[in-house]
């Protein structure tokens, strides 16, 4: 369902210069899984998302959702797409309904089926307590069932969750999880971004742990404890990252001698 190969994105800043913000990377997900993509700030999580989403486009390599290509088929992308992140914007004077709707008619759906859906949607996420409560009046739980529900209101096969849990209480974040576990049930193939270990444990299928533009290692949690010999996954983790950080200071310390014994 989601492809991804040498997907790469470089940027330009003033401090860095060109860099390569996500460098080929390459993963698959299939439906009725949740991949998790899992690294510390900005190892790239967000910007690989964003060209699933075609918000970003590549700078090279390929990714398809449903055997379409992110950058040549872009409106056949974000018709099987929904994007959930923790920053969307929620309309003050729109109602949790109106929010949903809304966006179901910029997806095109006509209004009988529109209706059907939504009375599904705000069913199937419990929120039919707020449905005709006003943007400015949700809590920052019910704004992100909203966020959740316009994600699905086209009802698309992906869905993408970056860093969906960020800012939210224990208790909302546990029911958000228990969402996607739905979803998952469903038959819905989802990618899930985070920094939070535990929740890529609890809910993750397979495992993608991204640092510095790179996906350091993949698999099952039982894949990636068994290769490293190291059962607790956090050690695991930070034993990855300062392997891959130690392998690249002795890259550049061998890239600064060869220029010295050039000049
Ligand atoms: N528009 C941009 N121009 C230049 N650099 C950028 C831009 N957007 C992101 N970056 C840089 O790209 C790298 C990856 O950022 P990204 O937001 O994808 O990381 P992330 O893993 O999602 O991190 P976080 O958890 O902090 O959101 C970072 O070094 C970031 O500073």
């Amino acid at each position: 369902m989601i492809h991804v190969q040498h997907l790469t994105k470089a940027y330009e800043d003033l401090r860095r210069g060109r860099f390569l913000a996500v460098d080929h990377i390459s993963f698959c997900v299939q439906p009725g899984e949740i991949f998790g993509l899992l690294g510390p700030n900005g190892a790239g999580k967000t910007t690989v998302l964003r060209m699933l989403s075609t918000v970003l486009r590549p700078t090279s390599g390929i990714a398809t959702i449903d055997g379409y290509d992110v950058s040549h088929e872009p409106a056949e992308v974000r018709r099987r797409i929904g994007f959930v992140s923790n920053n969307t914007a929620i309309y003050d004077r729109m109602t949790a309904w109106e929010m949903v709707s809304y966006f179901g008619r910029l997806h095109g759906m006509k209004r009988d089926e529109l209706n059907e859906r939504l009375e599904k949607l705000f069913t199937q996420l419990r929120m039919n307590e707020f449905r005709d409560v006003p943007g400015s009046k949700l809590s920052t739980g019910m704004q992100q069932k909203v966020s959740i529900a316009r994600a699905l209101v086209h009802d698309p096969p992906v869905l993408v969750f970056d860093e969906a849990t960020l800012g939210l209480d224990v208790l909302v974040a546990r029911n958000l999880l228990e969402v996607i576990r739905e979803l998952r049930q469903a038959g819905k193939c989802l990618i899930f971004s985070t920094h939070i270990m535990s929740e890529v444990e609890r809910l993750c299928d397979r495992i993608a742990i991204m640092h510095q533009g790179r996906i350091l290692d993949s698999g099952t949690l039982e894949e990636l404890v068994q290769r490293h010999q190291e059962d607790n996954f956090e050690e695991l983790f930070f034993s990855l990252l300062s392997e891959h950080e130690a392998a690249n200071e002795m890259n550049a310390a061998d890239e600064s001698h060869i220029m010295e014994v050039a000049q």
